[in-house]
Order: C-alpha cells, then structure tokens, then sequence
C-alpha cells in the first residue's frame, strides 16, 4: 500500500503576498519512505501538505504518485490520507468505529470493516480501548486512534502535519517509538512536516529543509549537521561555528592557520566558511598531541549536563560542548579536536556543490576533487 510521492516544481503564491509560499519545491519520497519537511514556522510546510493532499490548488507545478499526476484528483480519491496536530476524531463514533469509517465509506460491510479496524486497533495498542468514546482518551490515546485510522484507510502516501507537537515530551517519544513500528509493520510512504529535528531525525530517512519556500537541501540528517549546502541550513540546524576564509590544496585557510578538509566531498578553491559542529569537537589538555588547535576558553555556559564552552584561538571564537564530568573555567588554556571527517566548507557564494552537480560548477571556481562514494 506505498506508493513513490513525487513533487515537481510545486510553487504556490497566495493573492496579495509579495513572494510565494512555496517557490518551485521538488521532492521525491520512494515507496515504503518517509521524509521529514523540517522547516521553521510560516516556512511552507502545511501548505506543501495541503498541495499534496488535493485540499489546495497549485500555482505550478506538479503531485505525482507512482508517477501519475494527481492534478484535479479530489482529496477523497487520492489515496492520500493527512493526520493533523488535533486528531479530529468522530465525538459520536466508539474508537472502533472511528477507525473502521473509512473502510465503510470504501464500502466493506460493517463486520469486515470492523474486523480491520480491529487489526489497526492492535497495531496501535488499543485494543482494550475499542468501545470508548474520544472524548474520555488521553491525547496520545487519541492521536493513536487518528494514526490506525489512517493507516486503515490503507493510502498510498501518509501525510503527517504536526501529529505530536501537542503532546507531552514523554507521550511524543512513545508515539516516536510507535510510529517506528507502524512503518515496520505497514511500509506506509510519509511526509511528515515538523519544526522538531529530533522529531525529523527518529523518524525520517532523508529531511528536507524548508526555508522561505524553497528546499534550501534534502539530505540524511547526519549530512545535514555535518555537511550543510549553506550556512542558512547550518545555523537552522543550530550549527555555532563558522569561520570565513579561502579554501587551497585540500585545507581550509583562515586566521586559525590551515586545517585539512575531508577527501569524502567535493572541495571548491576560494572563499568559504569552515563549519564543525560544536558536539563533534574534543576538548583536550592544550599539550595533547592530538589538539588540532591550542587556545582559551573566554565562557561558559551549561546547558543540562554539557556546558557549552567559548574557546577563542588567534581572536577567532568557536563553541565546543563538554562532557558530563568535565569543567572549564574562562581563562583555561585547551587543546581543541577537529575530527576530519566533521570538518566541512560552505562555500561563499550559493549552496555546496555535490558531485552530482559538477557541471554547475564548472568554472573558473570549479570543483577541484570529488571521491566516489559521497553524496
Ligand atoms: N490561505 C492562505 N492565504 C494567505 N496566506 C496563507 C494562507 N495559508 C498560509 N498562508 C501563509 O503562508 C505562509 C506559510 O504558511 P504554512 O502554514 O504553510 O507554514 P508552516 O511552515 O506550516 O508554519 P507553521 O509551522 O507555523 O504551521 C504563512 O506566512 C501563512 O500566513
């Protein structure tokens, strides 16, 4: 019951704003996947559900599910089926029956829809639960209720808009946890819009990064923190350290002397920031063989059992995060680890060049080394 969602170009442009919503954005999600559009509020990202849902109309652009488009196709016959951040539940039906409507609406007799609805009632925890009203469910047992509800109705494509943001961080980690089953147990393909990357991270294959509008990059999340295409992404993802300079022969120039870039990415020569994220860097004795980079915490500030430390080296400040059990002081002398394969540069001037896209950047900038395997 999956089925590959593909968005071409989808561009909508609400009368009377001066940019759109949502600027020619592609995606691709394949069968049995599931995406995350992780994008800050007013980004685009429930109108992009909408557009897939049939509930808006495109400007541009195209929905296609298992390459066909969807173009004029109701909301009802798209075999799409979106869960909001409420769960919107009949009040009136028992939670077996909320589950079995959409079987009845396809038209299964009411035993058989019942006996399904029973299945994803299982799947979801609920059993003992069939026969209660909405009304006396916790919130989590109610958004369970809207996820059987929807997996029952068997769609090609499971929208998610915000399913969890409403619950409780302990409750949103059990449906996190749920959610991980479902998608064992039912292959659904999703889109699943949150503002939460650790939401993103737990549930998704790949995160596309909605900014403005527009796919500022669709990655894995790991590649995301470590290799971001722009410093738009790397300070969306919390990223806190960017130090601008020139990149020559493989290595990063700035005022902290030349540090070695990974073989595993395309490396442009010119202007480009050096980005390392704060939880990957060691903090070590300033002696330790090992420190890339010698300098003096200038402030500290814990955050929960890490501190985020300040280290400036040669005037220039980088952010480090302490393990539980270490203590700096402001003015410390400290040894600071770049591991290499968490170094990365953004070049100055539009978004990294993967090698995907070597041709773009042929040029008097031109990409200069590309390794088999990335990207
Ligand atoms: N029907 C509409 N008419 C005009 N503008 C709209 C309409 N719907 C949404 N917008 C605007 O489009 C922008 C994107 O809205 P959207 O709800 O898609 O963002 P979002 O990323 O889902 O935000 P949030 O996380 O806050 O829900 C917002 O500026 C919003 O005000």
């Amino acid at each position: 019951m999956s089925a590959t969602l593909t968005i071409n170009g989808l561009t909508r442009w609400y009368p009377g704003t001066g940019t759109p919503t949502l600027d020619a954005i592609d995606l691709t999600v394949p069968a049995a996947g599931c995406a995350a559009l992780l994008g800050p509020s007013g980004s685009g990202k429930s109108t992009a559900l909408r557009l897939v849902a049939g509930l808006d109309t495109p400007d541009a652009g195209e929905v296609l599910i298992d390459g066909r488009s969807v173009a004029g196709i109701p909301p009802e016959r798209r075999h799409t089926v979106l869960v909001f951040q409420s769960p919107r539940l009949f009040p009136h039906l028992s939670v077996l029956d909320n589950v079995a409507f959409p079987l009845a609406v396809a038209g299964a007799p009411r035993g058989k829809a019942r006996d399904d609805a029973t299945q994803f009632l299982d799947l979801v925890g609920l059993t003992s639960l069939a026969h209660r009203r909405p009304a006396t469910l916790s919130g989590g047992q109610e958004q369970r209720v809207a996820l059987a509800r929807a997996l029952a109705a068997r769609p090609d494509v499971l929208l998610l808009d915000e399913p969890f943001s409403a619950l409780d961080p302990t409750v949103r980690s059990e449906m996190h946890t749920l959610l991980v089953e479902l998608r064992a147990a039912v292959e659904p393909t999703i889109l699943l819009v949150t503002h939460d990357q650790n939401e993103a991270a737990v549930l998704a294959d790949t995160v596309a990064v909605l900014l403005d509008g527009r796919i500022a990059q669709h990655d894995r999340i790991d590649r995301l923190y470590t290799r971001p295409d722009s410093l738009a992404v790397q300070g969306f993802l919390g990223g806190r350290n960017a130090v601008a300079g020139q990149v020559a022969d493989g290595a990063h120039h700035s005022a902290l002397g030349p540090l070695e870039l990974p073989a595993d990415t395309v490396i442009l020569e010119g202007a480009a920031t050096l980005v390392v994220r704060q939880e990957a860097i060691g903090l070590v004795p300033p002696s330790d063989p090992r420190a890339d980079l010698v300098g003096v915490v200038s402030a500290v500030s814990a955050r929960g059992p890490r501190a985020q430390v300040e280290v400036t080296v040669t005037g220039v400040s980088l952010i480090a995060e302490s393990g539980p059990g270490e203590r700096f002081e402001p003015g410390d002398r400290v040894g600071m680890v770049l591991p290499l394969d968490q170094r990365h540069a953004v070049p100055a001037h539009g978004v990294g060049v993967r090698p995907q896209d070597e041709a773009v950047a042929a040029g008097p900038h031109a990409a200069v080394r590309a390794v088999p395997g990335d990207g």
